[in-house]
C-alpha cells in the first residue's frame, strides 16, 4: 500500500470533514508511516459544502449575514463569493442551507414549527449584491416546508382557504390553499447541489425518509405532511417525482420551481476537488460519514466514493460513526464503526477524532494483514 486518498463527508454533529480525514490519517500512519496519505475531504449538499468550496476556491470571500435561523432566533451566518469568471462576470455565490436553516441550528427538534427563510434571506442577500451565478447547497435540514419559507422570503406568497398568509414551517404547509408567485423575484443561472436524489413525496419522500430525524416521528403526522407536499407541487405545477426534490424537507422542488438545475451533490464537490484523478492514482480510498445506513445509497458521499473508486479498480474502506444492518457494506472491501470499536454509541459520540484514529488503524492492519 503506498498511497491512500482519504475523503469522508463531515460525521454530522461531532466532527468536521477536515478534522475527521487527518485523524484517520494518523491511525493509518500509526500502522505505516510510509504510506502517502492524500487528504480530500468531501461535502455533498449538506453541512460543509461552503467549507470545501472556500478552501478549494483561490480569492473566495466570506460575506457575513445575519439570518431568521429555522426557530426564528436571529444566526450569524455567511455566504461564500467565489471571484468573477467569464461566465459569471459578477461572481458566483455559494450558500448552504445547513448554515441558515440546518437541524445543528435547533436546541431541539422542531417538525412543525422549524422552516427555510432563513436559506431564503441569504439568497436574497446574493441577489442584492448582484451576482451572476448561484451555487446552493442542500441538505441537513431542520424542517419539512416544502421550501414555503425559501420562497416566501424571495417574494411568494402562500395563502389559506380565508386568503391570509400561512405561519412558517410545517404548520403553514398544512393550511395551504393557494399561492401567488407574482412577486417572486427572477432567478440568476441557479446550480443546486443535492445531497439525496429523493422525490418529494412517497415512501422514499422528505417527509416519511427525513420527517423522522426532524421530529415527525408518527406515522399519522408524516402522512398528512407528505399530502400537504404533494398538495403543494400541484399548486406549483412541479412533478413529486423529480430526482432530489424531496432534499431539504422538499426545498429541492421549491427550487426546481425557482428555476434552479439540480445535480447531485457529491459528484460537483468531488469534481471541484479532482477526487477522481486522486482516486485512479490511488491504491486504496477511504471515505467515512456519521451514520451508514440505508439512506447512504441515495447520492451521499460514501456510495458516491464507492462508484469512484470501483471505476479505478481500486478498493474502497469506509469508516462510520455506526453501521446499520440495513446499510450496503458490499461497495467496500473493509469497514470499520466508531461506535463498535469504542464499545458504545456515546463513547464513539464523546471523543469521534480519537475512534477515528483507531479506526484508521484498524482499517490499515486490515489491509496489511491481506497484503
Ligand atoms: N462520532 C460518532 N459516533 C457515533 N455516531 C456518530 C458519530 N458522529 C455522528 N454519528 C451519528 O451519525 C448521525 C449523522 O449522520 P451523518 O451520516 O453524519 O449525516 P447525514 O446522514 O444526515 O448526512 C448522527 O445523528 C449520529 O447518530
Ligand atoms: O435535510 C434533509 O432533509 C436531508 C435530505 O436532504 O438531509 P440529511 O440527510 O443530510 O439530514
Amino acid at each position: 500500500m503506498t498511497r491512500v486518498v482519504i475523503a469522508p463527508d463531515s460525521f454530522k454533529g461531532t466532527i468536521t470533514a477536515a478534522d475527521a480525514a487527518e485523524s484517520i490519517a494518523r491511525g493509518w500512519r500509526s500502522v505505516d508511516p510510509a504510506t502517502e496519505i492524500v487528504l480530500r475531504p468531501m461535502a455533498d449538499g449538506g453541512e460543509g459544502t461552503v467549507s470545501a468550496f472556500a478552501a478549494a476556491v483561490a480569492g473566495s470571500e466570506r460575506m457575513p449575514l445575519t439570518v431568521d435561523g429555522p426557530a426564528g432566533a436571529r444566526v450569524e451566518t455567511d455566504w461564500l463569493l467565489l471571484p468573477a469568471s467569464e461566465d459569471a462576470p459578477r461572481g458566483t455565490a455559494v450558500i448552504d442551507l445547513a448554515s441558515t436553516s440546518g437541524i445543528e441550528l435547533l436546541d431541539e427538534l422542531r417538525p412543525f414549527d422549524a422552516h427555510s427563510g432563513g436559506f431564503g434571506q441569504a439568497i436574497a442577500a446574493a441577489l442584492d449584491h448582484g451576482v451572476s451565478r448561484l451555487v446552493l447547497g442542500i441538505g441537513s435540514s431542520a424542517s419539512t416546508d416544502g421550501g414555503l419559507g425559501m420562497l416566501a422570503a424571495l417574494g411568494a406568497r402562500f395563502i389559506d382557504a380565508e386568503g391570509l398568509d400561512v405561519e412558517p414551517g410545517a404548520r403553514g404547509l398544512l393550511r395551504v390553499a393557494a399561492v401567488d408567485l407574482s412577486g417572486l423575484r427572477a432567478a440568476p443561472e441557479v446550480l443546486v447541489l443535492s445531497d439525496v436524489t429523493n422525490p418529494l413525496t412517497g415512501a422514499r419522500g422528505a417527509a416519511h425518509v427525513f420527517g423522522p430525524q426532524k421530529g415527525l416521528v408518527d406515522t399519522a403526522d408524516r402522512n398528512s405532511v407528505d399530502a400537504a407536499l404533494a398538495h403543494l407541487a400541484d399548486l406549483l405545477g412541479l412533478d413529486e417525482s423529480t430526482s432530489g426534490a424531496g432534499a431539504a424537507g422538499g426545498v429541492g422542488g421549491a427550487l426546481v420551481v425557482w428555476g434552479a438545475r439540480l445535480v447531485p451533490g457529491a459528484g460537483e464537490v468531488a469534481r471541484l476537488i479532482s477526487l477522481a484523478s486522486e482516486v485512479h492514482a490511488a491504491d486504496a480510498v477511504i471515505t467515512g460519514e456519521g451514520s451508514y445506513d440505508g439512506q447512504s445509497g441515495d447520492g451521499k458521499v460514501p456510495s458516491f466514493v464507492a462508484a469512484l473508486a470501483a471505476d479505478a479498480g481500486v478498493p474502497a474502506l469506509i469508516i462510520a460513526g455506526r453501521i446499520t444492518v440495513d446499510a450496503d457494506r458490499g461497495l467496500f472491501a473493509a469497514s470499520a464503526s466508531l461506535t463498535d470499536l469504542a464499545g458504545s454509541a456515546d463513547a464513539a459520540l464523546a471523543e469521534p477524532a480519537h475512534w477515528l484514529t483507531a479506526a484508521g488503524a484498524v482499517l490499515a492492519e486490515s489491509v496489511f494483514r491481506t497484503d
